[in-house]
């Protein structure tokens, strides 16, 4: 997405200002008829006064949120960037200074402390003190590729407690763009404020415009801000990279899968709802007032701060010198991933020429990464009406996995067993599910095969029904996804067998068009594919079975890391992973979920019992888990790792500065390609048990006092969290503490359903099948003996990524079962394909050049 803008400013900002700014969106104005882009770098989020800041107002308005942390901590290096326009009637541009961020040392600067963060808290911020300012402006400037140079060790150092001894330069992050579009880059370092290069067009002034940096009287570093007037500078975001859009007319549009969770979503003690009680009156008519004048902006777009993609890749190996990184925080870094042509090809069909598409391919072709693509590009495309794009599932499990709803919650018509006549009816008597019905213009339904034909059949009839339009699925376009040859529905009780939805008598009409994906990309090992492809159609070689076969044996693995073993039933799940927890010793640490949303309690517990995050998560040091959210791109939904210790979020800062000296010894860190989310390349294991293992207490005697006293209020409040550490496949090591996250059950108008606020580990010595589908396994170990349902094999053994990483007992070829009419439903569809990928050889021969 390329946005334009007229006006930029960029405020660099360490710790006074944050808690404050970051709360009171309002003070973000922008002159009368442009649009101003503000950049917000800030040092230090003082989450104790951003969380008593109601998250409806955050939410619902300027989603400063870029990397928050809870409350109680500190968190290092948040940014973020709000774009908003124009608010009618403004003709004066505040600066930074009279706006918002007051000199520290005044008594406006202090009212807005006070009134933000609770007595106890203002007592712990540091006073401001003189020493810490720079003198002037030569300590502090910014050179020619706009870097900011601190030039005085001492007091950028007072300033900013944890930087490492300072002759950062900070570099900049700075994203190719092309002639047209001007790239602004940032990072998350505090060592590295920075915006990056900026090619200006049209620019008054140009670079040295940009130059005239504004500083706040007498505050030195507190606050700066650059003015580029009338620039036009154009960002390049990347789509994974943006949360949400809030559009002129005041409603949000959320896009996938990006959204960062606000401090008081994640926390499942109610001690943030103390804090916004106590929040004072004062405060909360200021926030309220703020919350009425929303409407005054007509676009925001919020940009999350997983690190950027650009940042390079830390070398395991030791280099010379590296920059320094300080941030605790595991950031996220999502990696790009390139579509392949068949997955554009779907993109294009469905968005573009408007189809109704069924796309479909054997596990691992990438079905669930090119549906989350979809769901973004669609939201783009509907943003003004974010209702229209229903996104549903057939369990609650793929549901919570693609950010949607239930088929069944999005139909309104309870558990949909009667008759069409009475489901039309009782969805008539139940407004919101009308609503839904009647503006939804794309369905999508995810994992198709677990969704009954004759379920299928009902709703394709009472959308015509219910919008009065006798076209398939009354004129509402579908994007359907999954593999019939995986898990198929669940027959009801009593019942013999369920039908796949292509049986139904919609499914031709309904879906015009399908695409079989071919490229498989969970496996690299062409044999391997051939293998399950082979297993997936039940036609096993006989050169495959042997090769099945020869999987029954132990892998050797360098670490200590098992295989995740896969069981058909939850009670053999529970009953594997407790054996193993019964014998560790070590004390038990208990995550309780935080669950919330618009249904009632039990509604609510019955979408959220599904939900791949359990309602207690409860760990042990080196028990064995697995991560189910993507955090960065090594750190994905599936790494396996062992809990190596708790603790709290202060303690784990002094963890990772211990481990990088550890590791890279305390000489120059001013250079170099060190990142800050901790993927250092350490193969010694060395325990954390505890935070007194620690070591601190040297640290502490380097550390400035007041810092230190910061540090241990912030550490008395917040809770321990689990340290895991996984082990990559290049075999370094990754520590990372993991904090809690959010699943959503939501509903088209973004209503949330449900909610479950829980760290994203499950104990993965083993998993049930059905929890596995959709995942993809580096280690698996399966007992075919006692597979019992048709496709069950196949799941299975398609999560593995490799043969190597594959551990097959009791491998027999009559165990491979598929259901007969899945075999041709899929040939016809070959035939259909080969028509289709005909039609279309011309283009894609194109697009490979
Ligand atoms: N275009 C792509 N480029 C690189 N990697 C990809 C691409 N598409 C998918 N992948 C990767 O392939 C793996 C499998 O993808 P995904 O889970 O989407 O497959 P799937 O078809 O949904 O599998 P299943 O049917 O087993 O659920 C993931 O690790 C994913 O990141």
């Amino acid at each position: 997405m390329h946005i334009t803008f007229k006006h930029f400013r960029v405020d660099i900002s360490p710790f006074y200002v944050l808690g404050i700014s970051s709360g009171l969106p309002g003070f973000h104005t922008s002159p009368n008829g442009s649009r101003e882009l503000l950049i917000t770098l800030q040092r230090y989020w003082l989450v104790a006064g951003a969380a008593r800041v109601p998250s409806s107002l955050t939410n619902n308005f300027v989603h400063t949120q870029s990397y928050f942390g809870r409350r109680g901590t500190k968190i290092m290096s948040t940014q973020s960037i709000l774009i908003p326009s124009s608010p009618p009637g403004r003709t004066s541009y505040p600066t930074a200074m009279d706006a918002r961020v007051p000199d520290p040392r005044s008594s406006a600067h202090n009212r807005l402390v006070s009134s933000y963060i609770p007595p106890e808290l203002v007592d712990q911020i540091p006073d401001f003190d003189e020493n810490d300012l720079l003198s002037d402006e030569e300590d502090l400037s910014f050179n020619d590729s706009h870097t900011v140079v601190i030039k005085n060790p001492q007091r950028s150092a007072a300033i900013q407690p944890q930087r490492p001894p300072p002759q950062h330069v900070a570099r900049m992050q700075s994203f190719e763009g092309d002639d047209d579009c001007s790239v602004i880059g940032w990072s998350s370092s505090p060592y590295s404020h920075k915006v990056s290069t900026m090619q200006e067009k049209n620019v008054p002034g140009g670079a040295a415009n940009f130059n005239r940096m504004q500083r706040i009287k007498g505050s030195g570093l507190s606050s700066m801000s650059t003015n580029v007037g009338q620039s036009t500078v154009t960002i390049d975001i990347p789509d994974n990279e943006i949360n949400s859009i809030i559009q002129p007319n005041g409603s949000i549009m959320q896009l996938a899968g990006s959204k960062r969770t606000l401090p008081w979503e994640n926390h499942s003690s109610s001690k943030s709802e103390v804090m916004s009680e106590g929040i004072s009156n004062a405060a909360k008519k200021k926030v309220n007032s703020k919350v009425l004048n929303k409407n005054r902006y007509t676009d925001i777009i919020e940009v999350n701060t997983k690190m950027k993609a650009t940042r390079t890749t830390t070398s395991t190996k030791r280099s010379g010198s590296r920059a320094a990184s300080e941030a605790p925080e595991p950031q996220k870094r999502i990696a790009k991933i390139f579509l392949s042509e068949e997955q554009k090809l779907v993109i294009r069909l469905v968005c573009e020429e408007r189809k109704s598409v069924f796309f479909t391919g054997s596990a691992g072709t990438g079905k669930s990464v090119l549906l989350r693509e979809i769901i973004s590009s669609l939201r783009r495309k509907h943003s003004r009406d974010n209702e229209s794009v229903a996104i549903t599932a057939s369990t609650g499990l793929a549901a919570c996995n693609v950010g949607g709803v239930t088929l069944h919650s999005f139909a309104g018509f309870g558990l949909g067993k009667e008759d069409l006549q009475t489901l039309v009816k009782r969805i008539r008597r139940n407004k919101k599910a009308m609503q839904r019905w009647l503006r939804t213009k794309v369905l999508i339904m995810d994992e198709i095969s677990m969704v009954d034909g004759e379920l299928f059949d009902k709703l394709e009839a009472i959308a015509r029904q219910i919008r009065n339009r006798d076209s398939p699925f009354g004129g509402i376009q579908l994007v359907v996804t999954g593999d019939f040859f995986q898990l198929p529905p669940v027959p009801d009780y009593g019942k013999k067998a369920s039908s796949f939805a292509f049986e139904s008598n919609s499914w031709n009409i309904a879906i015009p068009e399908t695409i079989c994906l071919t490229q498989v990309f969970r496996q690299k090992d062409q044999t391997f594919v051939d293998m399950l492809n082979e297993m997936r159609i039940g036609k096993l070689s006989q050169a495959s079975i042997e090769e099945f076969k020869k999987l029954d044996r132990i892998p050797i693995y360098d670490d200590n890391l098992e295989p995740t073993e896969l069981f058909c039933t939850r009670q053999e799940v529970e009953m594997a992973n407790s054996r193993r927890m019964s014998g560790l010793p070590g004390q038990e640490h208990t995550y309780d979920a935080f669950d919330s949303g618009t249904s009632d309690p039990a509604v609510r517990a019955k979408l959220l019992s599904s939900c791949m995050a359990p309602e207690q998560v409860v760990l042990k040091q080196d028990c064995q888990v697995m991560l189910i959210k993507n955090m960065d791109d090594v750190l994905v939904n599936g790494s396996l790792g062992k809990v190596i210790g708790f603790m709290n979020e202060s303690v784990y800062a002094k963890y990772r500065e211990d481990q990088f000296r550890e590791q890279f010894g305390s000489g120059d860190t001013s250079d170099g390609d060190w990142e800050p989310n901790g993927k250092v390349g350490r193969k010694a294991d060395v325990p954390y048990p505890d935070d007194d293992s620690l070591g601190i207490t040297s640290l502490r005697e380097r550390k400035n006092k007041r810092e230190e006293e910061f540090v241990r209020a912030m550490a008395d409040t917040s809770k321990k969290w689990p340290l895991v550490r996984f082990t990559l496949p290049d075999a370094t090591i990754r520590d990372m503490l993991i904090l809690t996250e959010t699943w959503k059950i939501e509903l088209p108008n973004g209503e949330i359903q449900a909610q479950r606020s829980q760290v994203p580990l499950i104990l993965a010595w083993a998993l049930s099948i059905h929890k596995a589908q959709g995942q993809t396994l580096e280690r698996v170990k399966v007992d075919l003996g006692r597979v019992f349902e048709k496709g069950q094999a196949y799941v299975a053994l398609s999560r593995a990524t490799s043969k190597d990483g594959l551990q097959v007992l009791h491998f027999n070829a009559t165990k491979v079962r598929v259901h007969e009419k899945v075999t041709k439903f899929y040939l016809s569809l070959t035939t259909f394909n080969q028509t289709r990928r005909d039609q279309d050889d011309e283009a894609l021969l194109e697009a490979h050049g």
